[in-house]
């Protein structure tokens, strides 16, 4: 029996009653709601006790167990009893039998309803009783009217609770408050406060809705206000679920929910849950609903606070959203306390960093950790951070275990309503791959794609810092600016692939003849620039200049081509040449084109004539403009003669300038200017009218001679260059076989098919085709043929050397039996001397010109020297 169990801490017997000794097989009981749902009520009998593993957990469940009886017995307010199934009461306490008048002993083993019956609602009771026993639940609490077996009329309040065992209801434990004598009181006492409670009720700013069977049988203002209904009726009478969407976001009908809601608060007595409701516009919002169960009379009355939740709501969608960002954004995010310590990171963090959350928690950032930077860095991080809140830029990172990378990290300090650092957020992402990206894409914009060099661009930057640099120390740089010589024409006559590929080779040489502090780089074309850092004076310049010269003379094999390939080189030094980049490029150009004046394979250093001689240049192209429309331009002639008979049989128109000032100026001297600025077409058709009209007057005069006439690179590329000479001897009524073009080996490599398609016409036409300084250039014989040339004329270079080179006499007996062998006739220049002419005439020459037989003279002197011995030879 429970009455005998012993008070605090004794061990209780094995049989404590009926309802312990069902308990004493050892198998599980409880009281109370159902054990599922009530983890924490007791669910183990004493005899539980006596089992198990654990030792400590058995004893404190004994205790927690015979604390419980003991209560009961104890209990003199709180009349406790049970009875089974068969309505056999089981459990009677002490409190019980004061109450109703029965002793223990006597009510034990009784019928509930011999002891106790309920008027007027015993069915009722014996309702709310079969539902405990189905289902399992425990009922609200409730007052009842209870007579005694003894005839007493009692008012109690009543609890009733199933006791279960092995699962199922076994009995139901009622304790039960008399309350017969507060009862009366109580009514009043509630009449009174209801006016407090209307006062209430009207006045609360929280919606209140009272509900009876799920209806809303009463609303405040509050609520009104909250639905957005003006008028009470409108909500009162309806359900729950008619101002609610057909479900609420869970998915479930609202209908059910909120019955199964109201079912709630009547069990617990109440219940709090999120809804979703419909205003007045069917715009729906969330609120939380606390309904409140009060027992009156027979059923109980419900109460629904209701609170408009909406912000809450969207405050929590705001902080989950930002939980998501937090989790699966793609870049790193940190979150440090105020003393820079790590308190979160996400996952992406992890993936790039390599550190787990629990390895870096409660630690500085890896990022900040000094030592990849200068420790002054992180004192301009954190000083910005200071004054502004926020931070941004590239840094160093370091990944576990070692690896450094490069992140782009941005940091922005949390402040808290007093201005106090609270956090730093710290958001970073690898760009490791950018960085190579961008590396690369920098390397192609800054490197010439060809050679592999640092290109014009690089070159700049360079020049520019190293500029800064020699300023801070006083130091010395040196510029020098290459232009491979004829470059074009191997170019054109062995083709591009072949260029290229000696333009690496000069790439690859020119690197080992510098320091890898210096720069080569290529600014396009055939053109180079080497930037010396230091170079320790002019001396150690020009040591270069001539290695690189020295370097580039080497001949190379490309595919089945031996090139020599030589240079020009240009210096200017820093500061004396110039303090700026473009003065320093710009004087080490002027320096290299006068070193291509002086003969090629040379180098320069500038100085300040090289300046005059540009003026000078300058002048001189507004000096030629005037000189055409003043006529002071005027030809001369020298004589070409026939080997064999030793008769004039032609003369090079040769043109001359009297400038007012420098006096008389030879074309090579002049004539490169005139093709740059664009003169040279009308210079050169006045050249052609003139030696025309003269050679015509000589014909006229009994002395037909063919007369030379050089052709410029831009007369040669004329589009209409075959109109303009058939125009020339139409105005001249010259027979084109009396008229002779000559041409540069050099001007005809670089000639597109519409010039040779000119070129055949012209010689359709009856004009002879010379090809000038032939040697100098790479002409081959399909060249010859394409160009259908009349005439080798061997350079005047390979005819000085006659005696001294055996080399250049080779040359010129191949040069002369290439041309018999391919029907051109072979006129050498240049020829000074009787021991040349006799060279040249033993080697099968057919014509010669030069100071030998005459320089070059006007037309009437011409004449003269021609007239007398017309028909016989003179110079044999
Ligand atoms: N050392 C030496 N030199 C000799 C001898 N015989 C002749 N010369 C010079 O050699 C040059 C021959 O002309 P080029 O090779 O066609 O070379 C010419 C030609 O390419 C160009 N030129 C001359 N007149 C014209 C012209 O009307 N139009 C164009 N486009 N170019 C011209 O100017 C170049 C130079 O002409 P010039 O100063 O007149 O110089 C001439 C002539 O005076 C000699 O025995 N020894």
């Amino acid at each position: 029996m429970l009455k005998s169990v012993p008070g605090n801490g004794s061990r209780p017997p094995p049989d404590t009653g009926a309802a312990a000794s069902e308990a004493g097989s050892r198998q599980e009981a409880g009281i109370g709601p159902h054990p599922a749902s009530m983890q924490a009520s007791i669910h183990a009998s004493p005899a539980d006790i006596d089992v198990g593993a654990d030792l400590d957990a058995r004893d404190i469940l004994r205790d927690a167990m015979s604390h419980f009886v003991a209560m009961i017995e104890d209990s003199s307010v709180m009349a406790v009893l049970s009875f089974d199934r068969n309505g056999v009461v089981r459990l009677w306490n002490s409190a019980s039998a004061a109450l109703y008048q029965i002793a223990t002993a006597d009510a034990l083993g009784k019928s509930m309803r011999e002891l106790l019956s309920h008027p007027e609602r015993e069915q009722e009771f014996s309702a709310v009783v079969q539902q405990i026993w189905d289902t399992g639940v425990p009922t609200m609490p409730a007052e009842w009217q209870v007579s005694t077996r003894g005839g007493r009329a009692l008012t109690v309040y009543s609890t009733m609770l199933p006791v279960f065992r092995q699962g199922a209801v076994s009995q139901i434990l009622c304790m039960d408050v008399d309350v017969t004598g507060r009862k009366q009181a109580e009514v009043s006492a509630l009449m009174a406060r209801e006016g407090h409670f209307h006062a209430l009720f009207d006045s609360s700013a929280d919606a209140i809705m009272q509900i009876e069977e799920a209806r809303f049988l009463d609303v405040n203002p509050a609520a009104q206000k909250l639905f957005g209904y003006a008028e009470k009726p409108t909500l009162v009478g309806r359900f729950m679920e008619d101002i609610s969407p057909p479900r609420q976001p869970d998915g479930k009908p609202s209908y059910e929910k909120a019955r199964a809601m109201l079912r709630l608060a009547q069990q617990k007595g109440n219940h709090r849950f999120e809804w979703q409701y419909l205003d007045s516009k069917h715009e729906p919002f969330w609120c939380e609903v606390l309904i409140t169960a009060i027992p009156i009379d027979h059923g109980p009355l419900l109460y629904a606070v209701v609170r408009d939740i909406s912000k809450r709501k969207s405050d929590q969608q705001s902080l989950h959203l930002a939980a998501q960002v937090f989790q699966n954004s793609r870049e790193a995010i940190l979150i440090a306390d105020r003393h820079r310590r790590i308190m979160s990171v996400n996952e992406a963090f992890t993936d790039i960093t390599g550190f787990r959350p629990d390895e870096v928690i409660g630690k500085a950032p890896p990022m900040l950790r000094t030592g990849l930077h200068d420790p002054k860095f992180y004192r301009t991080i954190w000083d910005q951070l200071t004054a502004s809140d926020h931070w941004q830029g590239e840094l160093l990172g370091t990944r576990k275990g070692g690896p450094v990378y490069p992140q782009w990290l941005s940091i922005t300090v949390v402040r808290n309503h007093r201005h106090q650092v609270c956090n730093y957020i710290a958001i970073f992402s690898d760009i490791s791959e950018r960085k190579a990206t961008e590396d690369k894409t920098r390397h192609i914009a800054e490197h010439d794609f060809l050679t592999g060099l640092p290109n014009r661009l690089l070159l700049l930057d360079r020049l520019g810092q190293a500029i800064g640099a020699a300023e801070r120390t006083s130091g010395q740089l040196a510029i020098l600016f290459l232009d491979l010589d004829r470059f074009k024409s191997i170019n054109d006559s062995m083709g591009h692939h072949i260029g290229d590929k000696l333009l690496q080779v000069v790439a690859e040489r020119l690197k080992r003849c510098v320091r890898s502090v210096d720069t080569v780089s290529r600014q396009g074309g055939d053109e180079f620039v080497i930037l010396l850092i230091n170079p320790g004076g002019q001396a150690h310049a020009a040591h270069i200049a001539a290695n690189v010269l020295r370097s580039l003379a080497m001949p190379c094999k490309i595919e089945n081509y031996e090139i020599v390939i030589t240079t020009c080189i240009g210096i200017s030094i820093y500061p004396g040449d110039g303090k700026d980049i473009d003065m320093l490029i710009k004087n080490a150009d002027l320096a290299m084109y006068h070193a291509k004046q002086s003969g090629r394979n040379g180098y320069q250093f500038f100085n300040d004539d090289m300046n005059l001689r540009i003026v000078e240049r300058t002048s001189m192209e507004n000096s030629l403009k005037q000189a055409l429309a003043q006529g002071d331009f005027f030809l001369e002639y020298q004589p070409e003669i026939d080997i064999a008979s030793g008769r004039i049989i032609g003369a090079e128109a040769l043109l001359r300038w009297r400038h007012p000032e420098l006096g008389l100026l030879s074309p090579a001297r002049f004539i490169p200017i005139a093709d740059d600025c664009g003169l040279a077409n009308a210079i050169g058709n006045w050249v052609l009218t003139t030696a025309c009209r003269q050679a015509r007057v000589w014909l006229d005069d009994g002395m037909p001679m063919v007369v030379s006439v050089n052709m410029s690179v831009s007369q040669l590329r004329q589009k209409d260059l075959l109109q303009s000479v058939t125009d020339v001897l139409q105005q001249t009524g010259l027979d084109p076989k009396y008229l002779e073009l000559e041409i540069t080996e050099g001007i005809l490599m670089g000639t597109d098919d519409r010039t040779v398609e000119t070129m055949k016409a012209l010689r359709k036409l009856g004009i002879k085709l010379a090809l000038d300084d032939f040697g100098t250039g790479f002409s081959s014989l399909s060249d010859l043929k394409r160009f259908s040339i009349d005439k080798l004329k061997i350079d005047k270079s390979f005819v000085r050397d006659i005696g001294d080179d055996p080399d250049d006499a080779a040359i010129i007996s191949a040069i002369i039996a290439m041309a018999k062998n391919m029907n051109l006739k072979v006129i050498a220049e240049g020829v000074e001397t009787a021991a040349q002419l006799d060279f040249l005439q033993a080697h099968g020459c057919d014509v010669y010109q030069g100071y030998y037989s005459s320089r070059s003279l006007s037309p009437q002197n011409l004449a003269r020297l021609r007239a007398p011995i017309d028909g016989q030879s003179l110079w044999h």
